[in-house]
């Protein structure tokens, strides 16, 4: 877990095994781990597992297959803890088993009956390895209050490792060009309003730590700061994540929910992705925008909160408008304060002390001796595109360090991507075959792939590229990473 106040946390594990003699037996493995672990959380049901997964801090999962119902139904868990190391167990293993389990968001698989050893060093060895992966779905959990951390990927803090420096604010968004100082000014200025913020910009500029370092230097800041990324969320299940629901409202709601709203009563409300809500919920947002008050889901009862909202999009939300997709209206109630968050390759002076800063970072939570470039790793950094912006080049840095080691990182470490960018432009994938593409003048209705085919193969052809890691892929194809999960869980249901 990460450190907060300086204290390191110790790694929260979930097991969901409907035996429970099975779930105590794999307990027992947090006796082995290096990390330190709180007592595990046992679940012989699925439904108060997905909830607390949901709702809660969730570092380890061990997930037997056969209680969920198969390797398909992993993605809806893996959605709801998107920091979790995810162990499958299952009694029926098998290479494919082990595959698929990993395409729906597995860390790992391990066929029934396993020695604890080997799930004890499976798991040390995930969260040792684990690079960071976007962040599907933050939901309005604990984990979304953001007083936090240079470790940002709320992994175990290995015991010997360096303590985290607590940054908050403003010291957090890294960058001394002209751009980004003026972006710190207008987060200053911005924070002690109550009026809702818009932050525009490409995927992975750092719209969402924008947003913390607005609430952090508010009057908010003993509140939360939640977030909710309406990209990840089925959009059936936007509302619900919002504004909560009362048991019985829909099948599965089993208990009442407190949504995003409640949560941020008296803090920040950062809604991620605003452009993916449907025109019927952004006529509810806006309601509650123009009240303050909102219902559950299913209930009746109207309730007050008090939450200052900060919304995101990486879209033109103006051309959204022109497409009939974003209510004007609602557009302009939210669009009072705005922030555009330039693309890296805009603001090149920011490049290398966000190199810097990544580099000091993970070479010490990876124990390497890092400490800079040599001339021709800076140039070619500094150079390259960065079509995934910040969090392209953060995933970049870490997976050299986690690959290497040295004093320097040499022009060799850098991944071929980028190496190779001035040959290849666009990075690994080639698109430019598929565009040269001579079409016939006419064919036969059913000879063309239809476009979620192509898109589902350019995406895979990336994870594929990339060794299944989501960030890269999506900063490859300049998409979101919720894109990919997004795209990913409508493949599922259309169980391609
Ligand atoms: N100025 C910055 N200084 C330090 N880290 C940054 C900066 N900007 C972005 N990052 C890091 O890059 C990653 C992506 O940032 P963030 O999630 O805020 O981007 P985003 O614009 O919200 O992306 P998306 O649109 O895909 O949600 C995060 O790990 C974040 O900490």
């Amino acid at each position: 877990m990460g450190s907060k106040e300086g204290k390191t946390l110790p790694v929260i594990v979930r097991v969901l095994d409907a035996s429970s003699s099975e779930a105590a037996r794999t307990s027992a493995v947090c006796a082995r781990l290096s990390a330190e672990c709180s007592e595990p959380i046992l679940y012989t049901d699925t439904a108060p597992c997905l909830q607390d997964l949901a709702d809660k801090t969730t570092d380890i999962l061990i997930i037997d297959l056969e209680t969920i119902g198969g390797d398909e139904a992993l993605e809806a868990y893996a959605v709801r803890c998107p920091k979790a190391v995810i162990l499958a167990v299952s009694s029926m293993g098998s290479v494919s088993r082990a595959v698929s389990a990993m395409r729906a968001g597995a860390h790992d698989f391990l066929t029934k009956p396993f020695s604890l050893d080997a799930l004890a060093s499976k798991i040390t060895f995930q969260l040792q390895q684990r690079r960071p992966i976007a962040k599907p779905c933050q939901q309005a959990t604990d984990r979304a209050i953001r007083v936090e951390v240079a470790n940002q990927d709320n992994l175990p803090t290995p015991r010997n490792a360096p303590e985290p420096k607590q940054v908050l604010g403003l010291d957090r968004l890294i960058g001394t060009s002209p751009a980004m100082l003026d972006i710190h000014d207008q987060v200053r200025r911005m924070a002690p309003s109550q009026a809702p913020v818009f932050i525009t910009g490409e995927s992975g500029t750092g719209k969402e730590l924008c947003a913390a370092a607005v609430h952090e230097l508010s009057d908010r800041n003993s509140g939360r700061f939640v977030t909710l990324n309406c990209a990840a969320i089925p959009r059936d299940l936007i509302e619900s994540e919002i504004f909560g629901y009362v048991r019985g409202a829909f099948t599965g709601a089993g208990d009442n929910r407190a949504g995003a709203a409640e949560q941020a009563d008296g803090g920040t409300l950062f809604l991620d992705e605003i452009g993916e809500m449907d025109l019927l919920l952004q006529s509810k947002l806006l309601r509650f925008l123009q009240t303050g008050t909102f219902q559950r889901l299913g209930d009746t009862a109207s309730r007050k909160v008090d939450a200052r909202i900060i919304c995101a999009t990486n879209r033109d939300p103006l051309t959204e408008i022109t497409a009939g997709r974003f209510r004007e209206d609602l557009y302009y109630r939210l669009h009072v304060l705005p922030v555009h968050l330039p693309a890296l390759r805009e603001r090149r002076e920011d490049i290398l002390p966000l190199a810097e800063a990544f580099l000091k970072r993970y070479s010490g939570e990876e124990r390497r001796n890092f400490r800079g470039f040599d001339a021709d790793a800076e140039a070619r950094i500094v150079s390259y595109g960065w079509p995934g912006n910040v969090r392209q080049l953060e995933n970049t840095i870490r997976q050299i360090v986690v690959m290497n080691d040295g004093a320097a990182v040499t022009h060799d470490m850098l991944p071929l991507v980028i190496r190779d960018a001035q040959s290849r432009p666009n990075g690994i994938i080639d698109l430019s075959r598929e565009r040269s593409r001579v079409a016939p003048a006419s064919r036969p209705f059913g000879a063309i792939e239809p476009l979620w085919a192509q898109e589902r193969r350019i995406i895979e052809d990336a994870l594929d590229a990339f060794d299944g890691n989501i960030a890269m892929a999506a900063a490859a194809l300049e998409i979101s990473p919720s894109t990919i999960y997004r795209k990913k869980q409508s493949w599922s249901a259309r169980s391609l």
